[in-house]
């Protein structure tokens, strides 16, 4: 199944399926042999995990490059790493970059891939669940102290290679962290669907074709949004419901010390609650939502570990805050999303409340 993306700078396919690796390698045949080098750049686990994979469905020669696992590659130091190892093979703008990986591979190469000298083509084969969501829609990145993705490119790729052949070793923490960002799908665009989740009693409980489906609704949410505004001035911005607080969360709690998506669950909490006060949704539909992560384990006792001052720190911070307001991705009814100006007090009442769910319970 392909679903295409079509932005103002570029147009591309989401190719979706079990094995398809090679297929892929037919279909792009004639593109790819004109390109001087192909190179993959993957980490260490999934590498260790797939290469057997990789080699007997990538049709073409290629080199690879590998990286830190996770969070630890999106770094300045893997970013130099990965431009000094082109440069070192004698890459050219002719070169094409390939990210094997999940979100924080996707986003090193695509930044990688966006300045080698100037900008060359890569394409992206996710490997996680979450990456049904970071390899669409071009946002590539690595992190700063300061905070989370501060240094990146708006870069498409050429093509997303989804094979779900991939996700058969994924752990359940990484079943969980990618589920979040499913659900957030969910949440910003359609209420019955997030009914589907209410319903379930597990992670493990999640059988593989509704996993898959939930996988393409999420990836078609994320490319109609992309679609309507490549570069976030306006309707973009229902995408990062959960994340001005999650990414605050992520950036105290240090990088890859939680999964992005836990990070993101915690965020669409305070997120829901602004939402309640501000939107039209129902009262206690937050409860409902923290009860069921709480049943899939989603860990809220990160949230202990921050002060909030810490975290408002990392807010101000945030690239959706202008002139020190914060602009929050809410809900106005579940499925239809809006941006508000949102004061550090109204956040701060939302945090105190939530500490308060965690050490007590509802
Ligand atoms: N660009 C975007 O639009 C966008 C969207 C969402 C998230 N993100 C970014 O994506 C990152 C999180 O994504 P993620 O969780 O996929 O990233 P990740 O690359 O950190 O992967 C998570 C872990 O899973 C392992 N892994 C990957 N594939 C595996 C497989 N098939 N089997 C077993 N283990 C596997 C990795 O080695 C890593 O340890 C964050 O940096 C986040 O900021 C970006
Ligand atoms: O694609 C988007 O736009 C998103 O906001 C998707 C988010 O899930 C993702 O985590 C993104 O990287 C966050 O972007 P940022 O601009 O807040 O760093
Ligand atoms: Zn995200």
């Amino acid at each position: 199944m392909n679903i295409p993306v079509k932005t103002t700078d570029a147009s591309y396919d989401v190719h979706l399926g079990e094995n398809i690796l090679h297929d892929f390698c037919g279909q792009y045949k004639a593109l790819l042999e004109k390109a001087d080098q192909l190179v993959i750049i993957t980490d260490e686990h999934v590498w260790s995990l797939h290469e057997q994979y990789v080699r007997e469905h990538f049709s073409f020669p290629f080199k690879v490059y590998i990286v830190p696992n996770g969070e630890a590659c999106k770094t300045f130091d893997s970013y130099f790493d990965v431009q000094t190892f082109l440069l070192q093979e004698s890459c050219s703008r002719n070169s094409v970059l390939f990210a094997l990986g999940g979100g924080a591979v996707g986003d090193l190469t695509g930044f990688v891939a966006a300045t080698f000298m100037r900008g060359i083509p890569f394409y992206q084969i996710p490997t996680t669940i979450l990456a049904h969501d970071s390899a669409v829609g071009g946002k590539t990145a690595i992190n700063h102290p300061n905070g989370k993705n501060m240094i990146g490119a708006f870069y498409q790729p050429q093509a997303v290679i989804y094979d779900f052949h991939f996700l058969a070793t994924l752990p359940e923490t990484e079943v969980r962290s990618g589920l979040a960002e499913v659900i957030k799908h969910a949440l910003i665009s359609d209420s019955k669907w997030v009914n589907e989740f209410f319903e379930l009693p597990s992670i493990k409980s999640i059988e593989k074709e509704t996993l898959l489906k939930w996988i393409e609704k999420g990836i078609r949410v994320k490319a109609h949004i992309v679609e309507l505004d490549e570069k976030e001035q306006s309707y973009r911005k229902y995408l990062n419901f959960g994340h001005t607080y999650g990414h605050a969360i992520e950036a105290t709690v240090g990088y890859g010390k939680i999964t992005h998506g836990e990070a993101v669950m915690i965020g669409m909490i305070p997120a829901l609650m602004l939402s309640e006060k501000n939107g039209n949704v129902a009262v206690g539909y937050t409860e409902k939502v923290y009860e069921i992560a709480n049943r899939l384990g989603y860990n809220f006792q990160h949230v202990l570990n921050c002060s909030f001052e810490q975290l408002a720190a990392f807010m101000l911070k945030d690239k959706k805050t202008t002139n020190g307001e914060l602009h929050f991705a809410l809900l106005q009814e579940i499925g239809e999303p809006i941006v508000q100006v949102i004061s550090m007090s109204e956040v701060q009442a939302c945090d105190e409340q939530l500490r308060k769910w965690i050490k007590e319970g509802i």
